[in-house]
């Protein structure tokens, strides 16, 4: 194999419990070294993939292809694959040290051998400090530490993350998935995380994988899904957006036209351009509108006035009521720091028309 060819091959996977459809067919290529994450909500399918691939669950139909070879029909334990845990399921009986080795004595690792392995991993991850300790001595931090050690342990292919944060309060949450993405980068190990927090994929993943209903909605970067979501329910999963109901008047170059409640706007369609006539939605980013004294010379610009303000420390949240539009609204960002003006006088709002994914339905 050379090194462009993918470590996990997924192909036609599906699953149905009973009557329910787990994972529609599912075909997914992951390259060594990648930071894939699967994102949705409650019951799209996102971990009965993880369980597939980790050979906790067989599919209906399709092959799971690891490092080259077919795996479909192996048991957990012949895979080169291993697994970090949202509750870490460490043994609280025993230290740091022989959570680690404990994996590696089963797979009939010498002493020899697994010391060292253990003293370079723990120096890595700097454990060192903790080798004695026992789970209940260590933060919830510290723990989630312990188990990626662990998991990293036997040198796997491909590392499934189960929601490996849940249990973290949300200030220890932020400095875990810095110090969990740095650990994949310095390893150059393959993640397959599995999360329902969008935030926490945003900052995480070189690819993320959105799913509902046991289908992907979208495969792509975090920029690619936030700025350019191909669906109306990427765009509205993944962080705020102004959602703008319209109907196509037609193409102009790869710019779609439409109209907004009266207003003539342009925008891009990441997911094909839609038909003259056809309903469609947009989604505008709240940073992406830019407030003017004068009409600017954007693609699209609606005049608003203020009609509410969120502080939010470093920026502050505004709607606009845009009465040329019918009384549509508008929800923008406001960088505190630049103590840009929002007072009652209406302002002109801009913004470009690749900035404006249009979306059908
Ligand atoms: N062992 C099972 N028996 C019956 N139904 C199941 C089983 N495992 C999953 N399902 C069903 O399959 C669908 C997908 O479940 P899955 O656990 O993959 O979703 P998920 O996206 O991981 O959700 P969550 O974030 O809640 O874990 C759901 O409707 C779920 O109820």
């Amino acid at each position: 194999m050379s090194s462009a060819d993918p470590i996990v091959r997924i192909h036609g996977i599906s699953k149905s419990f009973g009557k329910a459809v787990a994972l529609q067919t599912l075909d997914l290529d992951i390259a060594p070294g990648e930071f894939v994450t699967f994102l949705g909500p409650s019951g799209c399918g996102k971990s009965t993939t993880l369980r597939i691939l980790g050979g906790f669950e067989t599919p209906d139909t399709g092959r799971i292809i690891l490092d080259g070879k077919d795996v479909t029909r192996e048991p957990a334990n012949r895979r080169n694959v291993n697994m970090v845990f949202q509750d870490y399921a460490l043994f609280p009986h025993m230290t740091v040290r022989q959570n680690m080795s404990f994996g590696l004595e089963l797979k009939g690792m010498g002493k020899a051998d697994i010391k060292r392995r253990l003293d370079e991993l723990m120096a890595f991850l700097e454990l060192d400090s903790y080798a004695d300790r026992y789970p209940a001595q260590l933060s919830g931090g510290q723990r989630q530490r312990v188990a990626l050690a662990r998991a990293l342990a036997p040198d796997p292919a491909l590392l499934l993350l189960d929601e490996p944060l849940g249990a973290l309060d949300a200030k220890l949450r932020g400095q875990v998935q810095q110090e969990l993405k740095s650990i994949q980068r310095r390893t150059n190990k393959t993640f397959f995380f599995v999360t329902h927090d969008q935030e926490e994929a945003l900052t995480m993943s070189d690819r993320i994988v959105v799913m509902n209903q046991g289908r992907v909605e979208q495969d792509g970067t975090p920029e690619e899904l936030y700025f350019h979501p191909a669906s109306r329910f990427v765009a509205e999963f993944i962080g705020e957006t102004n959602l703008l109901a319209g109907e196509v008047r037609g193409s102009d170059g790869d710019e779609v036209v439409m109209d907004w409640y009266g207003q003539t706007l342009r925008g891009h369609a990441p997911a094909g351009a839609p038909k003259s006539g056809e309903i469609v939605t947009a989604s505008l980013r709240l940073e992406k509108l830019g407030f003017h004294r004068d009409r600017p010379a954007t693609a699209n610009a609606v005049q608003g006035r203020v009609v509410g303000k969120t502080f939010l420390g470093s920026r502050m949240a505004v709607d606009l009521l845009v009465e040329e539009a019918h009384g549509a609204r508008l929800k923008a960002y406001v960088d505190t720091a630049t103590g840009q003006a929002v007072g009652d006088d209406p302002v002109w709002l801009g913004w470009e028309a690749d900035t404006m994914a249009v979306l059908r339905g």
